[in-house]
């Protein structure tokens, strides 16, 4: 991953733990030069002692971006390293739930171009999908150069407002755990029906794998899918008018789960 600007004014790293480590390692692992590369995080992990990026050292004076990867409840601490680098021509680009681009404008300066993007954690293996939102001050350069940053760790979606973002969190920001979620439940109902742990986990793991994978490379609608599966009277129909219930099947529970998160996140917002 080649980036003139970021190879020639450098790009700050604010906060390496799970998503902020899970994007460098996919940018260093795509070619982004170490050298151009400045952490800041209060305790590196070990794998990021070992890059040879900068870590923990002064600033560049005006570097191409700022990736913003705290916790929303870090920001009042973090922030104040970088109010001096609003209106510098800085791009600050936002990982963190909840976290408006008022409040960066309101530090920054509202001529400083603000990012808001909402990643995953399968960024780690290139799996990733973000979306990204701009502030007036951010052009189609601006857009552009998220995109190929992001776009190293998976795919890349724009949207239209900010407001849309909360929602996006509930969904594809949370979303991962979810589905891990979803392994442990049919390996923990692997071993309810007799089988060992390991094989239970196994078939739990390679079952959610193959299914979204397969829904990923075909691109076919999930229903078909679904009804691929499915036997007249058979196993699949006896499984899914439990797990398809209006009531009390997976539906009303998503939409439940989806909406919990998204208020989360638009209530992180509120501060
Ligand atoms: N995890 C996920 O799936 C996703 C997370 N996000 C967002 O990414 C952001 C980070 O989340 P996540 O990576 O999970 O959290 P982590 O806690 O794993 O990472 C945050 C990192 O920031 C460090 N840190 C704390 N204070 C400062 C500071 N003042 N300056 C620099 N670094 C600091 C923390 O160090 P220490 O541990 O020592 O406190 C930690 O290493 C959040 O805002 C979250 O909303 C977005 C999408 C998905
Ligand atoms: O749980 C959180 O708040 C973050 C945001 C999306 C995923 N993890």
């Amino acid at each position: 991953m080649q980036d003139t600007e970021i190879a020639r004014r450098g790009l700050v790293l604010l906060g390496c733990g799970k998503m902020g480590s899970a994007m460098l390692e996919g940018w260093l692992a795509r070619g982004l030069p170490p050298a151009s590369v400045t952490v800041r995080d209060p305790k590196p992990s070990d794998w990021l002692e070992r890059q040879d990026v900068h870590l923990n050292t002064d600033l560049p004076d005006a570097p191409a971006l700022v990736l913003v990867a705290v916790k929303p409840q870090m920001m009042a601490d973090a922030l104040p390293d970088l109010a001096a680098l609003g209106g510098s021509g800085t791009l600050f680009l936002s990982v963190a739930a909840g976290v408006s681009i008022a409040t960066y404008e309101d530090l920054l300066g509202d001529g400083t171009p603000v990012i808001r993007a909402m990643p995953n954690t399968p960024a780690a293996i290139g799996r990733g999908i973000t979306a990204i939102v701009g502030n007036a001050r951010t052009t189609e350069t601006h857009l552009q150069q998220a995109e190929l940053l992001l776009s190293a760790v998976g795919e890349v979606v724009r949207l239209e407002e900010e407001a849309q973002i909360d929602a996006v969190t509930g969904v594809s920001g949370s979303g991962p755990a979810y589905v891990f979620h979803m392994i442990e439940c049919l390996a923990a109902a692997a071993e309810a029906e007799g089988l060992a742990p390991d094989l239970a986990l196994r078939l739990a793991r390679a079952t959610v794998a193959g299914a979204g994978a397969l829904a990923m490379e075909t691109g076919t609608d999930p229903a078909e899918l679904r009804r691929n599966v499915t036997s007249p009277n058979g196993t699949t129909q006896a499984g899914l008018e439990v797990l398809m219930d209006d009531a009390a099947g997976l539906k009303p529970l998503v939409r439940r789960t989806v909406a919990a998160a998204a208020d989360r996140a638009r209530e992180l917002g509120r501060g």
